[in-house]
């Protein structure tokens, strides 16, 4: 920042200052009326009846020789302890029914709208007189009366931070290690909810001193003898005109107090969403970064190996304890005997004009322990939606169908149409996700260490606080970051792209999942960083034993980490198999055209990349026959009448024996693929009719 921003930003915090000062100066007075007021405010001296201002009465007495100043004084007192409940009162019922009712969307969020509508539209001071009127006046009464006025703003800014958060990757996240609404609501969508609240709160506190002194002017407020500016004012009206003093100071006290608030709302709605209380509770970089510049190490692999050793091991211990299905052994041999999970006709469709439309149709795919499946394809392709679908991370808007089996035998458990009890039982506990936007995945005003924690009390790991925070420590050392215990202090905003990449593999890890899920986990870094990144996965899977499914559109990723591909273009896969024989020999025009497009470390300087004509993103249904004709080289009169089924395609001729009896076989929908309906032997995998 330059000089100039920090004097403006200087200058800017010198006014926010200015304007609380009177606030600040009212509350201060209030509470400490009793010793600053030089009498009694209901102490009557009819000798002094309406005295003018003098040494003894430094603001006069009034008609029945009551200390003004002192009056003024517990008037404050009054004021602020009836506003200060009235916005406990207002905020609290506000804030819980605008969270609850963002959070949940549908009608409840719809019957709320509404009702908080027709409150905001009703005159505050007439509800205000109906209540008063139906109670009579007292100062319970006058709270419950304002708060029924000013509960409804609080609730509809509330409603609207948390509508706008509802479906936000970091809720994914935590829905995922299984948090319930109780706990996502109170720790994650209360505080930003209460933020701009408290920005308005300030407004508030003098529409309330002003609504309290307008009842208490009407006599329906706070009643005599008590001092209060509105009833100061009304007892004074008949007085007037020959005494000045009865008028002025209550009159200013309002007045400065109503403008100090209007005025300390707007700067603080200008400056922050956040209140500076919040800014100071936030600090803006921890004392660890501020003494070095933390970054990830350069092999994580090689710096952290001895330090996660144990960890991994104790991990691996406890994954196998748990395993449903038998023992689990790290390392991919032993782990590859079995299917984790295994896809069938999924489909997912989303709400589009006047009907639903498909982005995903028919997909299949299998999961098998230990090992790594990649899902590829241009962006809009569906591979997102194919690899979230069964575990319910979709929109809610989104349709789901078709099958997918986590486990084998009679322990698999069915994900689609699974209700949400059974998928915090396997969501954050058997399977981990990491996001993409890494920052969005986490939240701004929670620690890294708070994130970990919950994800390792979710997944009934750690026990006591301090305990929780070791198996934290234990996890972010695991995933390489090079000072856990100073990045469970820091925020996101303060960690690199690929340190919060690691930070969600921890969170992910905390539940030691059978299957990781990773969404495009590299795409955002650099080439130093996300070699890191690939090296960290295929660690956790030699170590843990850890299946995964990643995604990504890029194919020098999936060479690097996968053992098995999906190729999908517009959500239908046309071609999958081992990694290492659809890369050497892409059966499928599309996987040619990929590979093609991929920078080769071997061209020649200047050479040209071959791209594919035509764009990607158009769904299943879109194109009629098969939906890659409009931009295949090789498309025949057959592609343009349905689209190809995905069939066992026998490798080359030249093809090593191995691969005749590969656990996953190699599969191609493409009419114009001669060898594609030839059957290959069954393998251990995916067979034709599974
Ligand atoms: N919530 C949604 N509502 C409507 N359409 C959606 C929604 N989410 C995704 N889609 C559409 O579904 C299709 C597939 O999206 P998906 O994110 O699964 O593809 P992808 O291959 O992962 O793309 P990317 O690499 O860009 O993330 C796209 O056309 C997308 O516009």
């Amino acid at each position: 920042m330059t000089a100039g921003g920090r004097w403006r930003g200087r200058s800017a915090s010198r006014r926010t200052v200015l304007v609380a000062l009177p606030l600040a100066g009212f509350a201060l007075v209030g509470l400490l009326a009793p010793l600053l007021a030089p009498a009694d405010p209901a102490a009557t001296d009819l000798a002094a009846s309406l005295s003018p201002p003098s040494a003894e009465h430094p603001l006069g007495t009034d008609q029945l020789g009551r200390d003004q100043l002192s009056r003024i004084l517990y008037g404050a007192r009054i004021s602020l302890t009836v506003t200060a409940a009235v916005l406990a009162v207002s905020l609290t019922v506000g804030v819980l029914i605008g969270t609850v009712a963002g959070y949940l969307g549908g009608w409840v969020d719809r019957v709320v709208a509404r009702v908080i509508d027709m409150a905001v539209s009703l005159p505050g001071m007439l509800v205000a007189l109906a209540v008063i009127g139906v109670r009579g006046p007292g100062v319970q009464n006058l709270v419950i009366a304002m708060s029924l006025w000013a509960w409804a703003p609080y609730a509809r800014i509330a409603r609207a931070r948390v509508a706008g958060l509802r479906d936000s990757p970091h809720l994914d996240a935590l829905r995922l290690l299984g948090a319930g609404p109780g706990r996502i609501i109170g720790r994650h969508l209360l505080p930003p909810a209460v933020a701009p609240c408290l920005v308005y709160a300030s407004t508030d506190v003098g529409a309330i001193v002003l609504g309290v002194a307008t009842l208490s002017f009407l006599g329906l407020g706070i009643p005599p003898p008590q001092a209060e500016w509105g009833q100061m004012l009304i007892e004074g009206r008949p007085y007037l005109a020959s005494a000045w003093w009865l008028a002025y100071p209550p009159g200013i006290a309002i007045t400065v107090v109503v403008f100090a608030s209007n005025l300390l709302g707007e700067r603080l709605a200008i400056g922050d969403e956040r209140p500076s209380i919040l800014r100071w509770v936030l600090p803006t970089r921890p004392r660890f970064l501020r003494s070095r510049n933390v970054r990830p190490p350069v092999t994580s692999a090689s710096a952290s190996a001895s330090a996660s050793a144990s960890a991994s091991a104790s991990a691996s211990a406890r994954a196998a304890e748990r395993q449903p299905v038998g023992p689990r052994s790290a390392g991919p041999s032993a782990a590859s005997a079995g299917t984790l999970l295994c896809v069938r006709d999924l489909s997912v469709a989303y709400p589009h004009v006047g009907g639903y439309r498909r982005v995903v149709a028919d997909v299949r795919y299998e999961v098998r322990r230990g090992r790594i499946l990649a899902l590829v394809g241009e962006t809009g392709s569906g591979k997102t939606s194919a690899a979230l679908a069964p575990f319910g991370l979709l929109d809610p808007d989104a349709v789901v169908t078709g099958s997918a089996l986590l486990g084998a035998g009679g322990e698999a458990r069915q994900l689609v149409g699974a209700g949400p009890h059974e998928r915090r039982l396997v969501n954050g506990r058997r399977v981990g996700v990491v996001f993409q936007d890494s920052l969005a995945a986490l939240n701004p005003l929670r620690t890294i260490g708070a994130h970990v924690d919950e994800a390792v009390r979710n997944a009934g790991r750690g026990g006591r606080r301090d305990a929780t925070r070791r198996v934290t420590e234990e996890l972010l050392r695991l995933t390489g970051l090079p000072d856990p215990i100073g990045t469970a202090r820091a925020y996101a905003h303060q960690l690199s792209g690929g340190m919060r990449q690691r930070v969600q593999i921890a969170i992910a890890l905390a539940g030691e999942p059978e299957l990781l899920v990773a969404d495009e986990p590299t795409s955002a870094l650099d080439v130093t960083v996300q070699a890191q990144l690939l090296d960290l996965l295929a660690r956790l899977r030699d170590e843990l034993g850890m299946a995964m499914i990643i995604i990504s559109h890029d194919l020098a990723v999936v060479t690097r980490l996968a053992d098995e591909v999906v190729v999908m273009y517009a959500g239908r896969t046309v071609e999958a198999g081992p990694v290492a024989t659809v890369i050497r020999s892409p059966a499928h025009p599309y996987t040619r055209g990929l590979l093609d497009a991929v920078p080769h470390p071997s061209a020649v300087p200047g050479t040209r990349f071959r791209t594919m004509p035509g764009r990607s993103g158009a769904g299943p249904d879109d194109v009629g026959g098969c939906a890659f004709r409009p931009r295949c080289p090789i498309a025949i009169a057959p592609c343009a009448d349905h689209p190809p089924e995905l069939l066992t395609w026998a490798p080359d001729p030249g093809a090593p024996a191995s691969e005749l009896v590969a656990p996953v076989l190699r599969r191609v929908a493409c009419f114009a693929q001669p060898a594609a309906t030839t059957r290959a032997p069954g393998g251990v995998g995916e067979r034709d009719g599974d």
